[in-house]
């Protein structure tokens, strides 16, 4: 993309590149394996729809998620030269074109101007306003696409000029790692092709229909979180029985990635394999009757309702709000934020996030999982198995 990207510091490093695809991971049988589990990469068509030109791609609001995006693409080897960021506050840019390589600027209006692909990673609430700021820039055929919780294809429809496509992608944080979980979706008759082949770089991706995001959001895109929180639980408990932190995190780490390698190359559901690691008697069975009796199951389903649930108030439409409080919903993200990013700015009334419509959850039942079928000898699945 040729110049007017006037914006603060406009850094293109080659040698801060992160290192390339091909640099052999910390453990590479374990990543030999994620590699052949993954949807086979194709190569992104860096061709627009017109013929000839190469795609420019403009991240806006690059934050935590955004950077895990950021990251992901560029490991696997997507130029530099054709991604334009914006962050705020300029410290927060600064820091990112210093780290990656990648210009990355304030200013969101230079950032799309003669951009094919326009991915948003700012908060929700900002959505709307940001696409009306940058309204007048955009390409006439570029495609905007939300990587927002909530936010639905209409308002982002209705917020951009006429011929502007618009997408929404539902991805994770997993990106970084290149195995994010992603969900496209897009008016009818929208071709995601593209769409598909950029993010495949960073792990798989499946088109669903809109009435699915929010509980794909709540799924598969805070559903990191939910093991994160497990690994804290398990991380926890191994101190507090006398282990080393550095040790208990190894364990619960490499624990956590063997599950998973063997659950995605297994056929069977994970209620089987579970089975598989209860020796009747052992440890296990009596590990699982305590989650079992505190209703962990029905805690997880309740979980995903209120992530639901609050997807769906995000969206600030009109549908009725689920029959369940689901306790605060809202938690302070506290000190972790990237670079201290801040919320709003100059470039383009960004604006904190309210708490919006509260989340709701309906219990233990619902149809999200299956009800307990109290079987717990092998070969009997139990799908409440805690
Ligand atoms: N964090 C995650 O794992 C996931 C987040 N998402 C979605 O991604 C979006 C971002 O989430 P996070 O990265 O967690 O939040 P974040 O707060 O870390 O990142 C948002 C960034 O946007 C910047 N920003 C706000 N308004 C801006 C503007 N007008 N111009 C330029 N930059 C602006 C902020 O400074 C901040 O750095 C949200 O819409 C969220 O729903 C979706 C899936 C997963
Ligand atoms: O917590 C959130 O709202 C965002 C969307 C999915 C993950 N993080």
């Amino acid at each position: 993309m040729a110049p007017p990207h006037t914006g603060h510091p406009l850094v293109t490093h080659e040698e801060h590149r992160p290192p390339p695809t091909e640099t052999p991971p910390a453990d590479p049988v374990v990543f030999a394996e994620v590699r052949w589990r993954r949807a086979p990469m194709r190569r992104f068509r860096l061709k627009s729809r017109i013929g000839g030109r190469t795609m420019d791609i403009a991240m806006l609001g690059v934050g935590h998620l955004g950077e895990a995006v950021l990251a992901g693409l560029l490991d696997s080897g997507l130029p530099i030269s054709q991604i334009w960021a914006t962050a705020l506050p300029e410290q927060r840019a600064a820091a990112l074109a210093d780290r990656y390589g990648v210009e990355v600027s304030t200013d969101n209006r230079s950032a799309v101007t003669e951009a094919d692909l326009v991915l948003l990673s700012v908060p929700p609430v900002a959505v709307a306003p940001l696409l009306k700021a940058i309204g007048p820039d955009l390409e006439p055929d570029a495609t905007v696409v939300s990587l927002a919780a909530g936010v639905p294809l209409s308002t982002l429809a209705s917020s951009v000029p006429k011929g502007v496509h618009v997408a929404r992608a539902m991805t994770n944080i997993a990106a970084r790692a290149r195995q994010a979980a992603t969900a496209l979706c897009a008016p009818e008759g929208t071709d995601l092709t593209e769409l598909e082949d950029l993010f495949d770089r960073v792990g798989v991706t499946v088109t669903v229909d809109e009435s699915l995001m929010d509980l794909v959001t709540a799924v598969a895109g805070s559903g990191p979180a939910f093991l994160f929180s497990l690994a804290d639980a398990l991380t926890t408990a191994a101190v507090d029985g006398g282990m080393e932190p550095e040790a208990a995190r190894v364990l619960v780490d490499q624990m956590l990635l063997g599950a998973c390698l063997h659950l995605q190359s297994s056929d069977e559901a994970p209620a089987a394999i579970l089975e598989r690691i209860a020796t009747p008697g052992g440890t296990t069975r009596a590990a699982l009757d305590v989650l079992r009796a505190g209703h962990a199951s029905g805690t997880v389903k309740a979980a995903v309702q209120a992530a639901t649930a609050r997807g769906h108030a995000l969206s600030g439409d009109d549908r009725p709000e689920p029959d369940t409080p689901a306790g605060p919903d809202h938690h302070e993200r506290s000190a972790v934020s990237p670079d201290s990013p801040g919320s709003a700015g100059s470039a383009g009334s960004a604006g904190s996030e309210s708490s919006g419509g509260s989340a709701g959850a309906k219990g233990s039942a619902g149809s999200l999982g299956a009800a307990d079928s109290g079987g717990s000898e092998p070969g009997d699945i139990d799908s409440d198995h805690f």
